[in-house]
Order: C-alpha cells, then sequence, then structure tokens
C-alpha cells in the first residue's frame, strides 16, 4: 500500500513538474530581458565608476592581502551574463581585505560578510512561484540512517528552499516519509538503475547535498558517485558531508577541480582528506594554514572544516565563523549545516557577481550556513540544554534565520 502511495505520489510531482517547466521556460525569457535591462544600466554604472575605481586600484595593489585571483573565477557566474559586468565594474576593493581573514577579523569584517548573505536571500514577493527559492537534492539514507538525511532536507525547506527531495534506499524512504509530510522521498539508491533514476531529476534541482546518512555500502558508493558525476556535467553547486566525504577521501579526483562543490568535513572527515590529499597529517598548530592547503590541493573547491570554530576556504581566503552556538554535541547538527547549505549555496551561486561583491559565492553561502547553524544551535541549548537534540535546533533554523538575516 505504502508503494502504491508513493508511486502516485511520484506521479503527481511528475505531472506538476511538466506543468512547472513550461512556466520556468516563460519566466526564464521574462528574467533574461531584466538582466538585460540590469546589464545596460550596471555598464554605465561601471563607466562612471570607473575614474575613482583606478585610484583605488593603484592604492590596494600594495596591500598584499590575499593570493591572486583564480583564472576562472568568474565562471561561477558565467550562466547569468555576469562576466561582462564583473569586466566593467572594478574589484570590491573594501571588501576584499574584510575577506581576508587568515590574520585578522574585526567585527566590521563579520558585519560586511553577513551582509553579503542578506544580498543573496531572494526577496519575498508575490511574483513567484513554487519552485523558483530552491529545489535541493538530499543523496542519503539507508536502512540504519533515516535521521541524518531528514534533518538535511527538513532544514533546506526551513531555510527557504520550495521544495526538497530525498533519494535513500527503498527501507529509508518510508520511515523518512513519515517523519515529515513536506519532503518528496524517492526510494531509488539501491534499485537497479538508480543512477539514471536520480539523473531524470537533476535537471530540476538547483543543489544536491550528497551523503547524510548515506553509509558505507560499496554499491551505494558507487551510486553516488555516478550521481556526483552526473551533476558535474550539469553544472549543478554539490555539496559533500559525512559518508560523501568518505567517498572522496577514496577517489579525490571525483570531485577535485570542480569549483562549485563545497566539502563540509567534521574533524575526523578532514584529517582523512587532508592525508589522502596532502600525505602528511593535519598540523594541529595551524588549522588555517591546513583548510588553505586541502583547497588548494582539491583545485580550489570550498572547504568547510567543521569545529568549534568553523574554517572555510576556497584555497585564496579562509573565513572563520565564530559565531556563539553551545557546548551540546548531539548528533545530526552537521546535518543541519549540509542542508542549509544547499539552499544558501543556490541562492549565492544565481544572485550573481554584483550582489557578492564579485566574491566567490560559495564562501559567502558557507558563512551563512555556518552562522545559521551555529544560532540555532545556540537558541535551542537556551531552551533545553543538556537535553537539546537536533530536532530542537530544526524547530529554531526561521527564528534564527530572521535574527541573523532579516532584521
Ligand atoms: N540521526 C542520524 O541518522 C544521524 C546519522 N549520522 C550519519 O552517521 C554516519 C556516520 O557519520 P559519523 O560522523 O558518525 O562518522 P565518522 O566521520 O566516521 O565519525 C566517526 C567517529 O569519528 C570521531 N569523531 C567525530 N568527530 C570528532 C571530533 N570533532 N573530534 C574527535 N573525534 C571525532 C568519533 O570517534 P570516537 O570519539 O568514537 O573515538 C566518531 O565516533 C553518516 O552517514 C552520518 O550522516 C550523523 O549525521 C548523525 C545523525
Ligand atoms: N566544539 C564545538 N564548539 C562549538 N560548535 C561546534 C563544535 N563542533 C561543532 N560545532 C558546530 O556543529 C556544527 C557541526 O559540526 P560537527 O563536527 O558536529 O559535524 P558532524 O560530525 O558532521 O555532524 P553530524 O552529527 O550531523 O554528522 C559545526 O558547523 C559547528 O557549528
Amino acid at each position: 500500500m505504502m508503494e502504491k502511495f508513493l508511486q502516485q505520489s511520484m506521479d503527481t510531482d511528475e505531472k506538476f513538474y511538466r506543468f512547472e517547466e513550461q512556466r520556468l521556460k516563460i519566466e526564464d525569457k521574462r528574467r533574461e530581458a531584466e538582466h538585460a535591462r540590469e546589464l545596460q544600466m550596471l555598464q554605465m554604472l561601471g563607466q562612471m565608476l570607473a575614474g575613482i575605481s583606478s585610484t583605488v586600484s593603484q592604492r590596494s595593489q600594495s596591500i598584499p592581502t590575499s593570493p591572486p585571483r583564480r583564472a576562472n573565477h568568474r565562471s561561477y557566474a558565467d550562466n547569468f551574463n555576469y562576466n561582462a559586468m564583473t569586466a566593467t565594474l572594478s574589484p570590491p576593493i573594501v571588501i576584499e581585505r574584510s575577506f581576508s581573514l587568515h590574520r585578522t577579523h574585526t567585527l566590521k569584517d563579520m558585519e560586511n560578510i553577513f551582509q553579503l548573505v542578506r544580498n543573496v536571500i531572494p526577496p519575498l514577493t508575490g511574483k513567484r512561484h513554487k519552485g523558483q527559492d530552491g529545489r535541493i537534492g538530499i543523496v542519503g539514507g539507508c536502512r540504519e540512517y533515516t535521521g541524518a538525511p531528514y534533518f538535511a532536507a527538513i532544514t533546506a525547506l526551513k531555510v527557504g528552499a520550495d521544495l526538497s527531495h530525498v533519494f535513500c534506499t527503498k527501507d529509508a524512504a518510508t520511515v523518512i516519509k513519515s517523519y515529515s509530510p513536506e519532503l518528496i522521498v524517492h526510494p531509488v539508491l539501491d534499485s537497479p538503475n538508480a543512477i539514471h533514476e536520480v539523473e531524470k531529476w537533476l535537471p530540476r534541482l538547483h543543489s544536491v547535498v550528497i551523503g547524510p546518512g548515506l553509509g558505507r555500502d560499496e554499491v551505494l558508493l558507487e551510486t553516488a558517485k555516478g550521481i556526483i558525476e552526473k551533476s558535474k556535467v550539469k553544472g549543478i553547486p554539490i555539496i559533500i558531508d559525512a559518508d560523501g566525504l568518505w567517498l572522496i577521501s577514496q577517489q579525490p579526483s571525483l570531485i577535485q577541480g570542480y569549483q562549485r562543490a563545497i566539502l563540509t568535513p567534521n574533524y575526523m572527515e578532514f584529517s582523512r582528506l587532508y592525508e589522502a590529499m596532502l600525505r602528511d597529517p593535519v598540523d594541529s598548530s595551524d588549522h588555517h594554514g591546513c583548510v588553505l592547503r586541502l583547497s588548494q590541493a582539491m583545485g580550489n573547491l570550498t572547504v568547510v572544516q567543521k569545529g568549534e570554530r568553523d574554517l572555510i576556504s576556497d584555497g585564496e581566503k579562509v573565513l572563520v565563523c565564530s559565531h556563539e552556538g553551545s557546548s551540546r554535541r548531539c548528533g545530526g547538527q552537521g546535518d543541519l549545516l549540509s542542508g542549509s547549505l544547499g539552499v544558501l549555496a543556490h541562492w549565492a551561486f544565481v544572485a550573481g557577481a554584483e550582489k557578492t561583491n564579485g566574491q566567490n559565492p560559495f564562501l559567502v553561502a558557507a558563512f551563512g550556513a555556518c552562522s545559521l547553524t551555529r544560532q540555532s544551535n545556540h537558541q535551542a541549548f537556551q531552551k533545553f540544554g543538556r537535553s537539546m537534540t537536533a530536532s530542537d535546533m530544526v524547530s529554531e533554523v526561521g527564528t534564527a534565520f530572521n535574527k541573523l538575516f532579516e532584521t
């Protein structure tokens, strides 16, 4: 009976998406025209600012704050034609410095980054339709672990995604559905043509989070590998967490150099990856250097090293998120982080260079997700103390988000 229910639910989804695809095409055309207008205005603005920027640029060249920009940095915004805009506008010097946080960072620097996060959040207006603010896919959930994909997927919705899909094994699907009617659950990961089953959905997804509750079964890891490869071909932002990171530590080339990927290792996962890539143990006296080096070794993709302070690097800069959380370390906190990052990575990616002041959107997204996770932790701990669990944190996501980004 449950299978029949799941089939019906998939059929309904299928129908909905056919209609939605039509609507999206129309909406895309409208947005393209809008972007062209914006671009024209920005080019005019760029010309006006050209005189001022050349003076500031000359001054900034004497300040050795960060390594040179990656040659392909602009590719983040290619889809949206922002490369023309960044070529016209001068580099955002002030924010550039505030991002160079490997030595010192002030409250003002932090506020600048918070502001960039606020910039990428899509406004709530009556003009948008279901799906536009984010369709996120979570790949994970097996017989042992059903909580992790649930936490990630529900957090994505609470942050503001419109639709959250979980791709899990058959065993896990009914359980995850029973936690929440809000989630769309696909019991496909252990089916014979699992990769194809997930691939069908990829054109409709804005980002994928791979790993929460995936487990380490060889067949499932092979499927995850196939999904990563298909997602890369489509240029979808990929967040890799938990057992997804186990896979990457075995086969780093799978994601190496794909700069639309964000890795979110905890202490153990970081050590595994670092040793696999750098052939050295982690230097516990130089956390900043280690996260920077790992990102570089992976081809400058974004690495979020979770811990007492979250360190975020794209191989050029290191951001530190030490927003107050709590001393409670219940399982599932990393799943909230990866789920929220799924949404924020999409928002930052499509927001365009002017909203992130030309900075790597995934750094901005990661800083937002870390702050949000820690704020949710802090609020839940205030209420529940030692009995606080990840579900209590999920209940705080909405108010934490408002407090950080909408006040
Ligand atoms: N409700 C659910 O369904 C949940 C399911 N989850 C899912 O579980 C799966 C496995 O994930 P994982 O994190 O347990 O595996 P892994 O990385 O091998 O760590 C294992 C060992 O590493 C150590 N260790 C960890 N942190 C450390 C630190 N900071 N500092 C020092 N040591 C540290 C620690 O070792 P110990 O202290 O026991 O010696 C720990 O036992 C994965 O799919 C995940 O998504 C979770 O999301 C939770 C909620
Ligand atoms: N020692 C700490 N002090 C304060 N906050 C921490 C500490 N360690 C982790 N955190 C917070 O918890 C978040 C998740 O980190 P954690 O190391 O628990 O991930 P994880 O092990 O992958 O989680 P999960 O249990 O979901 O697998 C971090 O982003 C950070 O906000």
